[in-house]
């Protein structure tokens, strides 16, 4: 496939800008007019589609192709709904109007993250639906509400419901990450989340004094061995040219909190980290390395967890796992280069895993800069229609892997 010129788009990308302009964007996504466009087009390619409430306003919408073999697991592509916020003002186009460049680029929210791979996963099983073809396993496309905040209403509860296990699935591909280079990132685990409010209390007093143990410095104390971590995992990803970003362990400050007035010396503090701590670490200890920090720091500090993620799982990306046997080997067959790593970041691709399925992250974006949350996300058509082709050769692959050992 070739882009082509704006009087004859093609109708992929013009089925992906419709998609863009619907504002699935958070805090209050439009998720009924997106479950609405996914029934549309569940009939059009003429595909049951099932409706999974999972907290009240927060559906999950499942399309199913049947495979020939019922006896065996299926092939489940997610991709999630919602779209992060946007700061208008920073925009070259407005960012929920899908406008196409003279180049070709699409810009928009979620142009990245994840509407693109929605549209693939649909344009390719028609394309492959036209063709007359049917594949032993059945795939089913999973689109979930959510996921940008956390996934809580969205994939983490649709995992525990009975409609979820009804689906058998064996093997499952969510989002990853476009790559500026030639190559195609793939991520065979993730990072946990780990979000820590510490909050210090101590003496108040005027601000005219010299008051001992403030909370404010014993936040400092713990602020400094938190940051002093953050450089020492730095030091260690800058100087070992093998170790990719998601393969230590971050953390950012991201919040302060506290304090009423210049002369009050306020009574208690807080600051807020967004830890996400990489998938060989051993979480106890990191536990109690928290407990330290804050210890060290005086009495009277505590923390609290926002998000806190204990079950990271990797999924192998060797031949012993037959779904990355075939997932690389289509890659193989089509010249493309993987480069297979953790995932930074949290995605839904967790809660998959943790139930038992195996899992990749894959946006089939190279030769993009990887836009997703910043200002003028956009995503070439080119790339976009390559993305399409890429799935149109692995789902043949995926849904024809012959029965596993579990399934015989
Ligand atoms: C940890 S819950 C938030 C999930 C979010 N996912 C995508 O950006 C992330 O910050 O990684
Ligand atoms: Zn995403
Ligand atoms: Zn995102």
């Amino acid at each position: 496939m070739t882009s082509k010129g704006p009087e004859e788009e093609h109708p992929s990308v013009t089925l992906f800008r419709q998609y863009l302009r619907i504002r699935t964007v958070q805090p209050k996504p439009d998720y009924g007019a997106a479950v609405a466009f996914l029934e549309e087009r569940a009939r059009q390619l003429g595909l049951s589609c099932q409706k999974v409430e999972v907290a009240p306003g927060y559906v999950v919408t499942v399309l199913t192709w049947p495979g020939t073999n019922p006896t065996l697991s299926s092939i489940l592509l997610n991709s999630h709904t919602d779209v992060v916020p946007v700061f208008k003002e920073y925009w070259s186009h407005d960012p929920f109007e899908a406008f196409k460049d003279s180049e070709g680029y699409i810009y928009a929210r979620g142009a990245q993250d994840m509407k693109c791979i929605s549209i693939q996963y649909l344009e390719a099983v028609r394309r492959l639906k036209v063709e007359g073809h049917q594949f032993p396993r059945t795939i089913h496309m999973t689109f979930v509400p959510d996921e940008e905040v956390g996934g809580h209403q969205g994939m983490e509860l649709f995992v525990q419901r009975p409609e979820f296990r009804a689906l058998r699935a064996g093997f499952a591909l969510d989002e990853g990450l476009a790559n500026p280079t030639d190559a195609f990132t793939v991520f065979y685990s993730e990072r946990s989340p780990w979000w820590v409010r510490v909050t210090s209390t101590g003496r108040p007093g005027h601000g005219s004094r010299f008051i001992e143990d403030t909370a404010a410095e014993k936040l400092h104390k713990v602020v400094s061995s938190i940051l002093a971590f953050r450089e020492k995992e730095w030091q260690r990803l800058q100087s070992n040219p093998h170790l990719k970003e998601g393969a230590v362990t971050s953390v950012n400050l991201t919040k302060l909190e506290g304090g009423v007035a210049y002369n009050v010396v306020p009574a208690t503090m807080s600051a807020s980290f967004d830890f996400r701590v990489a998938p060989d670490v051993d979480l106890k200890a990191f536990e109690k390395q928290l407990q330290s920090w804050c210890q060290a720091a005086g009495e009277g500090i505590t923390f609290e967890f926002g998000q806190k993620w204990t079950q990271p799982q990797v999924t192998p990306t060797d031949d012993s796992n037959p779904w990355w046997a075939a997932f690389s080997r289509v890659c193989k067959d089509l010249n493309l280069t993987l480069e297979p790593e953790i995932c930074p970041a949290a995605t839904d691709n967790r809660y998959l895993r943790a139930v038992g399925v195996p899992a990749l992250g894959f946006s089939p974006m190279n030769r993009t800069p990887v836009l997703l949350h910043d200002h003028d996300e956009r995503l070439h058509e080119a790339v976009f229609l390559r993305g399409v082709d890429i799935y149109t050769h692995l789902l043949p692959a995926l849904a024809s892997v012959p029965a596993l050992p579990s399934e015989s």
